[in-house]
């Protein structure tokens, strides 16, 4: 697409503006502007460059009649997005002598910006990457999700046990959103449905308005941009005045009240259905919302109904808005008159599924009972669309059974494409949760592996390392990121490796200070920076991480003169807050910290640091200072990592299993550049068919069963032989994720990063072969492929 010339942005014309906001927006003059003022003017300075190409974007899609894309999520994980649109727009040299010119420190103000957490983890952090990259491919799309007033809760630590607190973005104005009011829809739950000549028709019993906020998510270069509209509930009727004239005050209030529960806070399960009412009514909320909404977009566009599959491709997120299909029937059925066979068709075409998890329990299934009291007229259509099914394929694969819903099979019978997020995770999602309608369909299922946006996970958050790339293979490689193999002709280079190395420790005294900073830390940045950030879950075994530390800090002990490799173990993630295991493991890390740290013999050797409150924002610090990346799930239990990418790219080497996208990493990277260990997906399942493993494992490692003794005898809970039987007795007992099985070959691997570690020039080497090697796992390159195996779109050129 040609350059459409934005008017240039210099610092003085962004002074200019920012100043301008400042006193007419914002309405403050210089001399008493806070931060909060400072953020916002220039903000609104930035987002004033993003308005034209957003509208430009529109037009074009509108003119030329293309395909759109709908990306329907629960979650999106933006994190900050002053720095996005800053790199996107290519003005940050501007922005940062703008901020200068007027006494403020650019970087301060950027981190006064709160995080938009509204997500978990990798699912929607995966869709706000997404987003990134279908603007950057110019690809017309819109992101649909639920403006939830509170993101992911805020983790605190008291006496090393995490506790959580409501998290506030909305507390203060948040500057890249547009309030549409005059886009709303009513959402109906609930009632009954009555039959009059032929016809259904549902008879609601609750209605809330969805009412629409719209972000522009501008591309590299500023060349294009799409929009994430989220849905926030409100009342149909403000305010109940007859009550309050009552004197009922709180009656008054009501409507306001319930209608806001709906979007009111993100539920912080990331791998357990918590089947609660409320996350229902969430997700159908936003989901006929948004079906609503894109059958306006296309009918208002002067489209014939039975085209809409030439123009619309939807893609659900999981398993959260598979009641899309539902929905979309109900729609072409009630307002369109077609029949249930050509709606269900209709459907089919439109829709696409992705598989996130292969955990049993983070599989969606509903009460029967609470979901046709819910969503009545769905319930009649969902047997609607299992009898068609049943009768066409011959199965007895049942959508309703023993009186539930599932949505996984709904969403994969409903979709004309199913994805897996690995080449590991699409094989097993054949072989496991949809064997059976694998075989039914048998060319529905393909694997779209997932990427990261070099944008965010490099350029912006690792500018030493942009900016020696750069120098190196000269600029480009920021929309083309296989270009960093060019990377590979200087991995012999000395002078290449000790500016690559430069680049690390640069980064990592960046890391020193801001942990010396917020928690007062002191960090020996020639140590080696071993990193674990993600989601605290059995699968992701952080306990066999500290296990591993113990032992470390046993062997240091009984031998301090012999030739160590300091380490500084870091770790971050929050629980589930009813998941009490992982609440366990992660006061265990704290106490070890606490025990380890204190230790005159080893301190200077070996460091355990737990920064509270892992997001995005802390992530863009602690990754590109990450010298080895923690990636030791039970190989297939992790249907493909993101963090995994984002460490490797930053030049921090793995040392993991071959599960999820691993075994992919290892391939691009090079297996001498990846620290591999641990039983395979296949022999995982294996060993857990014989009884007895974990203990005969236990028994038959003198530094695990130490370990675990220690543990047992209280040495880091005072005494206190009982606080960790849980962990003590998953492990003797049950170990279904198989730490010990795995122990002793990934301590011994890890014994293998120190030698590497120790030889500066191989571990350079290393690391920046790995950088070399990711250019495959940025998320252009996975939505160009969902562009053109799942939704047939086109970039707009
Ligand atoms: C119903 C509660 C719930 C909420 C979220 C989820 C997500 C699917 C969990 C999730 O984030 N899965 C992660 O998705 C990433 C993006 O594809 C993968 O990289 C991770 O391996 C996967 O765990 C499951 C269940």
């Amino acid at each position: 697409m040609k350059d459409q010339d934005l008017p240039l942005v210099t610092s003085e014309t962004l002074r200019e503006d920012i100043s301008r906001h400042l006193k007419l927006s914002i309405g403050k003059d210089p001399n008493h502007a806070s931060l909060y003022d400072w953020r916002m003017s220039l903000s609104l300075a930035l987002r004033d460059r993003v308005v034209e190409p957003w509208f430009a974007s529109t037009r074009k899609t509108y003119e030329g009649k293309h395909k759109r894309v709908y990306y329907l999520s629960m979650e999106f994980l933006i994190g900050r997005l002053i720095e996005d649109v800053t790199i996107n727009l290519d003005v940050e040299e501007a922005a940062v002598q703008a901020m200068a010119d007027l006494g403020q420190d650019y970087y301060k103000v950027v981190v006064d910006e709160p995080d938009a957490a509204l997500g978990n983890g990798g699912l929607g952090r995966l869709a706000a990457c997404f987003m990134d990259s279908l603007a950057t491919l110019a690809i017309p799309a819109y992101g649909y999700g639920i403006r939830y007033e509170h993101g992911l809760f805020e983790q605190h630590f008291e006496g090393g046990q995490q506790t959580e607190t409501a998290e506030g973005w909305l507390a203060q104005r948040h500057a890249w959103e547009f309030e549409r009011p005059e886009v709303a829809y009513k959402i109906h739950f609930g009632g009954y449905v009555s039959e009059e000549n032929g016809k259904s028709n549902w008879n609601p019993a609750e209605t809330v308005l969805a009412s629409a906020y719209d972000t522009p998510i501008i591309g590299w270069k500023g060349q294009w941009a799409n929009t994430l509209r989220l849905w926030a509930a409100k009342p149909v009727k403000l305010f109940d005045l007859e009550s309050f004239n009552r004197g009922d005050y709180v009656g008054a209030n009501a409507p306001e009240r319930l209608a806001r529960t709906i979007s009111r806070v993100l539920y912080p399960d990331d791998t357990t259905q918590d089947g609660k009412e409320l996350r229902l009514k969430q997700e159908y909320f936003f989901t006929s919302a948004s079906i609503k909404d894109l059958l306006r977009r296309f009918l208002a566009e002067g489209n014939k109904i039975e085209d809409l599959h030439e123009h619309v491709a939807i893609q659900l997120n999981d398993t959260h808005p598979a009641i899309a299909g539902p929905e979309l029937v109900r729609l072409l059925i009630d307002k369109h008159d077609f029949n249930i066979d050509d709606a269900i068709e209709m459907a089919h075409k439109c829709l696409a599924y992705t598989n996130h998890t292969l955990l049993p329990e983070a599989l969606e299934r509903w009460p029967e009972d609470l979901f046709a009291r819910i969503l009545p007229r769905h319930h009649r259509i969902i047997q609607m669309i299992q009898d068609r099914h049943l009768s066409a394929t011959g199965t007895d694969i049942r959508i309703i059974e023993h009186g539930n819903v599932k949505m996984g099979e709904l969403a994969f019978i409903m979709a004309h494409k199913v994805n897996g997020v690995s080449a590991l995770h699409s094989e097993l999602v054949k072989e496991t949760v949809f064997a059976d309608l694998h075989k039914a369909y048998p060319n529905r299922i393909l694997n779209q592996t997932n990427g990261i946006t070099p944008r965010r996970w490099l350029y912006s958050c690792n500018p030493a390392l942009r900016n020696l790339i750069t120098e190196t293979i000269g600029s480009g490689w920021e929309a083309d990121l296989e270009n960093l193999q060019d990377l590979n002709a200087h991995l012999d280079d000395a002078g290449f490796l000790q500016a690559y190395a430069a680049a690390k420790t640069t980064n990592k005294v960046r890391l020193a200070k801001w942990l010396k900073d917020r928690n007062g830390v002191t960090l020996d940045t020639s140590a080696m920076f071993d990193i674990q950030i993600k989601r605290i879950h059995e699968y992701k075994r952080q306990h066999l991480n500290i296990l591993e530390t113990i032992a470390l800090w046993n062997d240091i002990r009984d031998n301090p003169t012999a030739n160590w490799t300091p380490r500084v173990k870091i770790f971050g993630g929050k629980a589930a807050p009813g998941y009490v295991l992982a609440k366990s493991i992660i006061r265990l890390i704290n106490d070890v910290a606490a025990t380890i740290n204190n230790d005159p013999v080893t301190r200077h050797l070996l460091q355990v640091v737990y920064p509270e409150n892992y997001n995005v924002s802390m992530a863009e610090v602690l990754i590109p200072a990450s010298d080895l990346s923690e990636q030791i799930s039970t190989a297939g239990k992790e249907a493909s990592g993101t963090g995994n990418m984002k460490l490797s790219l930053n030049g921090s080497p793995t040392i993991g299993t071959l599960d999820g996208a691993n075994v992919e990493i290892r391939e691009h990277v090079g297996h001498e550049n990846f620290f591999l260990f641990g039983l395979t997906a296949a022999q995982a399942q294996e060993k857990r068919g014989d009884h007895g493993y974990s203990r005969r494992a236990i028994e038959a490692s003198p530094k695990l069963s130490r370990v675990l003794g220690q543990i047992g005898a209280g040495v880091f809970s005072n005494g206190d032989h009982h606080r960790y039987s849980d962990i003590l007795h998953n492990l003797y007992e049950h170990d279904y994720f198989l730490v010990s099985c795995d122990f002793d070959e990934y301590f011994a691997k890890q014994r293998e990063v120190d030698a590497v570690y120790q030889d500066v020039n191989h571990w350079t080497r290393t690391a920046a072969a790995n950088t070399a090697g990711m250019g495959w796992f940025s998320s252009d390159r996975t939505i160009r492929s969902y562009a053109d195996h799942i939704w047939d779109a086109k970039s707009v050129t």
